[in-house]
């Protein structure tokens, strides 16, 4: 993409248009239908070592307000966050500037564990007008919401996630539900979104 928010296009590798045929698949959610070309044209693969993360931003206008973001790897804890400025706010727990003149509310709105081989897909007013981040850690407390009593209390820094219901891994359910910490190891995302721009000249644009 250039810095003016045009796309030079390139062929995705066969991973992506023939097996598993992520577009395809991504196609298929419905997710894109309202957007330029239908399908993603742009991802990025992203890698995090255990303890990485990614600060709390937002993707910008660029691109179509629609991201589908597919989880490699190991699992991770992906927070959205509001502006603590907004007309809505209310003092918020720990306020961050966010680069752009505008300070962050700590306190996520919404946090969901990403579990390996899951996809995520943010969009309207979480695309818009929220931010997203990945904590920089090395483990993740998630606090059970089955009550077993005794010693499986979540510890105080635990989070609570808003997909409890959607997880498909077993073990990493019984995991927290036992109180134990999931500990990360390296992640591979791909995050894939429709650049509305796409150039139709492609050596006039090199030339820049
Ligand atoms: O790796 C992720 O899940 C998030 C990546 C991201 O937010 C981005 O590349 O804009
Ligand atoms: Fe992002």
């Amino acid at each position: 993409m250039t810095a003016k928010g045009t796309l030079c296009p390139a062929p995705f590798p066969n991973f992506v248009t023939q097996y598993p045929d992520l577009i395809a698949r991504l196609k298929a959610t419905e997710a894109f239908e309202g957007s330029p070309h239908g399908v993603p044209n742009h991802i990025i693969m992203n890698e995090y070592e255990a303890g990485q993360g990614i600060m709390p931003h937002e993707d910008g206008p660029k691109y179509h307000p629609v991201v589908a973001t597919l989880s490699l790897g190991t699992h991770c804890v992906f927070h959205y966050y509001r502006y603590s400025d907004d007309a809505s706010s209310t003092t918020p727990h720990g306020a961050e500037n966010s680069g752009t003149g505008r300070s962050i509310d700590r306190t996520p709105v919404l946090s969901l564990l990403l579990e390996p081989r899951s996809l995520v897909i943010s969009f309207g007013d979480m695309y818009t007008a929220h931010l997203h981040g990945i904590e920089d850690t090395f483990e993740d407390h998630i606090k059970s919401p089955v009550d077993l009593g005794g010693d499986s209390d979540s510890p105080a820094n635990a989070v609570h996630i808003g997909n409890w219901d959607l997880l498909q891994d077993q073990k990493l359910k019984e995991m927290i539900t036992r109180g134990e910490p999931l500990l990360r190891s390296t992640r591979w995302s791909l995050t894939c979104r429709d650049i509305p721009k796409v150039s139709t000249n492609l050596q006039r644009l090199r030339g820049f």
